[in-house]
C-alpha cells in the first residue's frame, strides 16, 4: 500500500533539537582542520565501527530507546540525492529519530532510504517503529557500509540556545546488491562532553 506524504508522523514536536545543515567531509583529517574539536572526545563516537546503536547500549548505565520524530515518504536533499545517485525529485522513505541513553537524547539520526531499498526483506525498514535500523542492517551479511564521512554543523547563530544542538556528525552508505540507504548520525554535546 502506497504511503503519502501525509503519512508522515511527527511526535513530541515540542522540542527544539534540529538536525542542523551539515558540511561533509570524506577526510577526518581535512574536517579536523576545520573543527579541531573532530579531535576531542567525539573521536570514539565519529570513528566506532560496527553498530553505532550497539556502542550507545555499551555506554548506558540503564537504557537505550529509540523515540521516532518523523517517518514517511518526502523528497531528499538534492545533495543527499546526489550522494545516493538516485534522480533528485524521487521521493524516499526518511526517518527521523533520537537515539537516547539513560532516558536523555544523546544522538539525532537521519536516514534516507530509496525507493530501490524497500521491496523483498526491505519492506521491513517500512515498519521499523521504534526499533533500532541497525538491530536490521546489522542481522543481514547483505548490507555493507561504505567510509565514513565526517559532518560540521552549521548553526545561524552562537547563541547559548543552541549549545545543545548537534555541531558534529558522521555518515555512511549502506550497500547491498543493487540499492543503498544514507544513514547520519548527529552528536549532541551531552554524549561526549560528558567524560
Ligand atoms: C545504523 C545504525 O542504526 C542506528 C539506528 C537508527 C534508527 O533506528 O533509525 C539510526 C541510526 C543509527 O545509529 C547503527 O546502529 O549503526
Amino acid at each position: 500500500m502506497p504511503l503519502k506524504a501525509s503519512d508522515i508522523n511527527t511526535s513530541d514536536a515540542s522540542s527544539s533539537l534540529i538536525i542542523p545543515p551539515t558540511d561533509w567531509y570524506s577526510s577526518f583529517a581535512a574536517a579536523g582542520l576545520r573543527n579541531p574539536e573532530v579531535h576531542g572526545p567525539a573521536r570514539y563516537w565519529l570513528k566506532v565501527e560496527g553498530s553505532f546503536t550497539r556502542a550507545l547500549q555499551n555506554h548506558c548505565a540503564r537504557s537505550f530507546h529509540v523515540e521516532v520524530q518523523r517517518e514517511g515518504f518526502a523528497t531528499p536533499t538534492p545533495e543527499e540525492a546526489m550522494r545516493l545517485g538516485i534522480p533528485h525529485r524521487q521521493r524516499s522513505w526518511i526517518r527521523e529519530v533520537r537515539l537516547c541513553g539513560d532516558g536523555k537524547p544523546w544522538v539525532l539520526a537521519r536516514t534516507v532510504i530509496p525507493l530501490a531499498c524497500l521491496t523483498g526483506e526491505g519492506r521491513r525498514l517500512l515498519y521499523l517503529g521504534s526499533k533500532p535500523l541497525g538491530a536490521f542492517l546489522f542481522s543481514s551479511r547483505n548490507w555493507k557500509r561504505g567510509p565514513l564521512e565526517t559532518g560540521l554543523c552549521n548553526h545561524e547563530s552562537q547563541r547559548p540556545s543552541n549549545a545543545s544542538q548537534p555541531l558534529l556528525a558522521r555518515r555512511s552508505l549502506f550497500s547491498n546488491k543493487n540499492s543503498a540507504l544514507l544513514v547520519g548520525e548527529y552528536l549532541l554535546p551531552i554524549l561526549y562532553r560528558q567524560y
